[in-house]
C-alpha cells in the first residue's frame, strides 16, 4: 500500500496557508521539497502567482522547476509566510535546524518573515532539544580555533564532511556539529556561541516559530505558539498549545 509519509502530510497542510500573490520563504530539505512540489501542483492547477525567497541554492533550482517566481531577499518588501523543516522541535516550538547545512539563510529568512511554519514528521518532536547535534556555521579561517574552544566547553565538536572533503555551505563556510545535551539554558548557550569571533550562526531557532505542523500516522497535528496576555503571561510565555 502506498501511504503518504508524515513529512508529505505536513507539507500538504502547510500549502493550504498559501494564497495567490503571496511571497513565501522556501525552506531546505526533504520535507520542504514536498511543500514545493505540492505548491507547484497548485500553481499549475489554479494558475496562482507565487513568489519565493529560497533558503539555499538547491531549493532555488527546485522551486524554479515548480513554477515559483524567485526573488532575492533584498527585492521583497515582506515575506508573508516561511515554510521550512526542522531536525528537532520541542514543546516551546524551539528548534534545531541545519541538518541540510542551510541554517544561516534559513535563520535570516525566518527572522524576516511575518509568519513561520515548521513542517515535520513525528520523529522530530522531542521533550528536550539535543539528541540531534547542533550545527554551528563557522568561517573556514577560524574553524580549527573555534573547534578547540568548543571542545574546552564540553561541546565535542565534529567538523562536518561530505565524503572525504569538508562540507561547505552556500556561503562557503564550514559546519561544526556539537553536543548540547549537557547544557540546559539554550538562550545563554546560544549567546555564548554567537559571541565567539568566527561563528557566523547556530542552528538554534528559539523564538521564530509560530506554528508547527507535524504529520503523525495519517493525521496532522498543529502546535501553535501562544500569544501571552496579562492573565496568562506567566504560564504561557514560552509554552505551546496543541490544537488538533
Ligand atoms: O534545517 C534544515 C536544512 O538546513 C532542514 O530543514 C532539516 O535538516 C530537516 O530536513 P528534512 O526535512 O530533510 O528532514
Amino acid at each position: 500500500m502506498n501511504s503518504i509519509s508524515e513529512k508529505e502530510l505536513a507539507a500538504i497542510e502547510a500549502v493550504k496557508f498559501i494564497k495567490n500573490n503571496m511571497t513565501i520563504g522556501l525552506g531546505t530539505g526533504s520535507t520542504a521539497a514536498y511543500m514545493i512540489t505540492h505548491l507547484g501542483e497548485r500553481i499549475k492547477k489554479e494558475g496562482l502567482i507565487i513568489y519565493g525567497v529560497p533558503t539555499s541554492e538547491a531549493t532555488e533550482k527546485f522551486a524554479l522547476k515548480n513554477g515559483i517566481k524567485i526573488l532575492s531577499l533584498e527585492e521583497v518588501k515582506k515575506i508573508d509566510i516561511t515554510i521550512d523543516g526542522a531536525d528537532e522541535f520541542d514543546t516551546y516550538l524551539q528548534l534545531i535546524k541545519g541538518g541540510g547545512g542551510a541554517l544561516l539563510r534559513e535563520k535570516i529568512i525566518a527572522s524576516n518573515s511575518e509568519f513561520n511554519i515548521i513542517i515535520a514528521d513525528s520523529g522530530k518532536q522531542v521533550s528536550r532539544l539535543g539528541a540531534f547535534r547542533l550545527p554551528i556555521e563557522t568561517v573556514p579561517f577560524a574553524t580549527k580555533k573555534i573547534a578547540d574552544q568548543l571542545h574546552q566547553k564540553g561541546l565535542d565538536p565534529i567538523l562536518r564532511k561530505k565524503g572525504e572533503t569538508v562540507f561547505s555551505t552556500d556561503e562557503k563556510n564550514y559546519i561544526l556539529d556539537v553536543n548540547i545535551l549537557p547544557f540546559y539554558n539554550l538562550e545563554s548557550l546560544n549567546q555564548e556561541l554567537i559571541a565567539i569571533p568566527g561563528i557566523v550562526e547556530t542552528g538554534l531557532f528559539l523564538t521564530t516559530t509560530d506554528l508547527v505542523l507535524m504529520g503523525k500516522g495519517s493525521k496532522v497535528i498543529h502546535f501553535k505558539k501562544n500569544k501571552p496576555n496579562k492573565k496568562n503571561r506567566k504560564t504561557l510565555i514560552n509554552s505551546a498549545l496543541i490544537i488538533c
